[in-house]
C-alpha cells in the first residue's frame, strides 16, 4: 500500500473505525430492544430488511414484537411498529426525536442536506417550516382551490383525449399543482424538461436515501477519496441535478419579478416580503423542497386509487352514486363539497391505508440517549416509524389486506383502524407541511374522475396490484379502461378546461 494511492488507506481506516465502534457499541448491561443475534463487526445490520420490503418487516414484527433494534458497522436502527410507540416518542418526546439521520453522500456530497426534509432539527429548519407555513397553512391554501379545480378539469380533458396515457396525465397534474403554487409556473406536457428532470432527480434521491445505499454512508471517512472514484462521480452528477432542480425555477421567478410580470406564487410572495441577503438561500431551498416532497406522493396516491377502482367496481359505483346524489349530475365537484361525501372520503382513506405512499415514513434520529419501555435507545440511533404496520393492524370485522372503504364508516365506539390522517403524513414537529394542500388535490382529482369516468379492468391482460419498493411506493405501470359516464359530463369537462384561468 502506498500513501499516494489513498483508496486502500482510507478503507483500512474505515474498517478500523468500524471495529472500534463495534467494540464500544456492543451491548453492555443495558437492555436493547429485541433483534436478530449479533455477529462480530457486522452486528445484525445485514439482517435488516431492504426499505420497502414490508413483508420482511412484518416477519420481524412477528418475531420480535412492536419495537426491534438492529445494529452493527457503526449503525443503530430502531424500528417502531405501533401507533402508541410512535406517539410516545415522536410526539411526547419530540425534542429528542425530531432530528434526521445525516446522509454522507446525498446530504453532504450532493448537498441535499439543505432541503427541508433532510435538515437537522435546528434554526434553519425552523425558518424553512415558517416559510412553508405561510403558503401551505390551512387558511393560505384556500386561495389555491380554483387552481386545483381547474387542474382536475384539465386532467379529465386529457383522459378524454388520450385515456391510454393516464399515468402521464396524473404525473403532469400533480406536478402542475406544486409548480403553480410554488413558482406560478405553467407546464403543458408531462415530458416538459422541468418535469422530467424533477422525476429523474427524485428517482435518484429515492434510491440514494435508502439507509446504507453507499458505503460512504456507513464509513463517512470514504468521502475523502479522490474525485475519480465512481461513487464520488455519481455524487457530483447528483449534486448538479439537485442544484438545477432548485435553482432554475427560482431564478425564473426572480427574472419575472424584475420584469414586473411574475404571477402570484409562494416564491414571489416570500421574495417580496423577505428579500434580505441570506434568506434568499433559505427561500430557494424551502420552495425547492416542496416539489420534491410533494409531487411523487400525491401521484402515487391518485394512481393507487385508480387501480383500486378498476379492481373494485362495486365500491366505485357506491362512490359515484354518492356524488350524483349529493352534488347532482349537472356540475363537477368542488373542494367545498368534501365534507358532504362520506363514502368518497372513506374510499380515499382506504386507498392511503391499503397501499401507503410512504410506508416507512421518513427516518428520524434520536439526539440524546433515551430509555423507552425499559429498552435503552442510544443517541444517534436511526428511528424508523413503520406506518405500514399501523395501516395493517387488524381492527373491526374486515381483513386489513382487502380494500374495504366501509371499515371507515363505523359508528361511534365501534372498532376502526387508526385514521391515515394520523400517520400517512408523518408525525409531531416534522409532520408534512403539505398535508392540507395534498388532501385537497387528492380529493378534487379523485372526486372529479369518479364524477366523469368509469374506471374498469383492461380489455386485455390482467391487472395485478404490484408496487415499487423504496422510500415512496407507487403502482408499477398498469393498464385500465377509462370511459366517460355521459355526454353531459364530457361537455362539463370541456367547458371548464376551456375556461381555465391558469
Ligand atoms: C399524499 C401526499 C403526501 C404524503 C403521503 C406525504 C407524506 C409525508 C411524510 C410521511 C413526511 C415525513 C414526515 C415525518 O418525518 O414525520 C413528509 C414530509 C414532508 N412533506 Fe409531505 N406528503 C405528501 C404531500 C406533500 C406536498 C403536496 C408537499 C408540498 C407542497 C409536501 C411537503 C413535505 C415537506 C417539505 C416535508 C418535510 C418536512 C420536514 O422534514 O420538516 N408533502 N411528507
Amino acid at each position: 500500500m502506498s500513501l499516494s494511492d489513498p483508496v486502500p488507506f482510507v478503507l483500512l481506516a474505515a474498517v478500523l473505525a468500524a471495529a472500534i465502534s463495534w467494540i464500544f457499541s456492543r451491548p453492555t448491561n443495558r437492555r436493547y430492544a429485541p433483534g436478530p443475534p449479533i455477529r462480530p463487526l457486522l452486528g445484525n445490520i445485514l439482517d435488516m430488511p431492504a426499505q420497502g420490503d414490508m413483508l420482511a418487516f412484518a416477519r420481524c414484527r412477528e418475531q420480535y414484537g412492536d419495537i426491534f433494534f438492529f445494529h452493527g458497522l457503526g449503525y443503530k436502527v430502531l424500528v417502531i411498529n405501533s401507533m402508541k410507540a410512535i406517539t410516545d416518542l415522536f410526539e411526547k418526546r419530540h425534542s429528542i426525536y425530531s432530528d434526521r439521520p445525516a446522509f454522507t453522500v446525498v446530504g453532504e456530497l450532493m448537498r441535499l442536506g439543505q432541503s427541508t426534509p433532510l435538515l437537522p432539527y435546528n434554526d434553519d429548519w425552523r425558518i424553512h417550516r415558517k416559510l412553508a407555513h405561510i403558503a401551505l397553512g390551512p387558511n393560505a391554501i384556500k386561495q389555491y382551490h380554483h387552481i386545483q379545480e381547474d387542474l382536475a378539469a384539465l386532467l379529465s380533458q386529457q383522459f378524454l383525449e388520450a385515456p391510454e396515457k393516464f399515468i402521464d396525465h396524473v404525473r403532469l397534474a400533480v406536478a402542475r399543482v406544486v409548480l403553480s403554487v410554488t413558482y406560478g409556473l405553467r407546464v403543458d406536457k408531462a415530458d416538459d424538461e422541468y418535469v422530467t428532470h424533477a422525476e429523474d432527480t427524485m428517482r435518484m434521491i429515492s434510491e440514494a436515501t435508502v439507509p446504507g445505499a453507499f458505503l460512504a454512508d456507513i464509513f463517512p471517512s470514504l468521502k475523502h477519496l479522490p474525485s475519480w472514484v465512481p461513487f464520488k462521480r455519481h455524487a457530483r452528477h447528483g449534486r448538479e441535478m439537485i442544484e438545477h432542480l432548485v435553482t432554475t425555477p427560482f431564478e425564473y421567478v426572480k427574472e419575472q419579478m424584475q420584469a414586473g410580470v411574475a404571477p402570484p406564487s409562494l416564491a414571489n410572495h416570500l421574495l417580496s416580503e423577505y428579500d434580505k441577503g441570506d434568506i434568499d438561500h433559505q427561500i430557494k431551498w424551502a420552495t425547492g423542497s416542496l416539489y420534491g416532497a410533494g409531487g411523487e406522493t400525491s401521484y402515487a396516491t391518485t394512481l393507487t386509487f385508480m387501480m383500486a377502482m378498476a379492481l373494485h367496481p362495486e365500491k366505485q359505483r357506491l362512490a359515484q352514486e354518492e356524488i350524483d346524489r349529493v352534488i347532482g349530475t349537472e356540475r363537477l365537484p368542488t373542494i367545498n363539497d368534501k365534507s358532504q361525501l362520506p363514502y368518497v372520503n372513506a374510499a380515499i382513506k382506504e386507498t392511503m391505508r391499503w397501499k401507503p405512499a410512504v410506508p416507512m415514513s421518513l427516518a428520524r434520529m434520536v439526539s440524546e440517549d433515551d430509555v423507552y419501555e425499559g429498552y435503552f435507545i442510544p443517541k444517534g440511533t436511526i428511528v424508523l416509524p413503520n406506518s405500514w404496520a399501523v395501516a395493517y393492524e387488524h381492527h373491526g370485522p374486515y381483513d386489513p389486506r382487502e380494500y374495504v372503504p366501509e371499515r371507515w364508516l363505523v359508528g361511534e365506539g365501534e372498532d376502526a383502524p387508526v385514521d391515515p390522517a394520523q400517520w400517512a403524513f408523518g408525525f409531531g414537529r416534522r409532520l408534512c407541511p403539505g398535508k392540507p394542500l395534498a388532501e385537497n388535490s387528492i380529493f378534487i382529482f379523485i372526486s372529479t374522475l369518479l364524477s366523469v369516468f368509469d374506471i374498469s379492468l383492461p380489455d386485455e391482460g390482467e391487472l395485478k396490484p404490484e408496487f415499487t419498493m423504496g422510500l415512496i411506493s407507487y403502482p408499477l405501470p398498469f393498464k385500465c379502461k377509462i370511459t366517460p359516464r355521459s355526454a353531459s359530463k364530457v361537455a362539463q369537462v370541456s367547458w371548464r378546461a376551456a375556461h381555465c384561468t391558469i
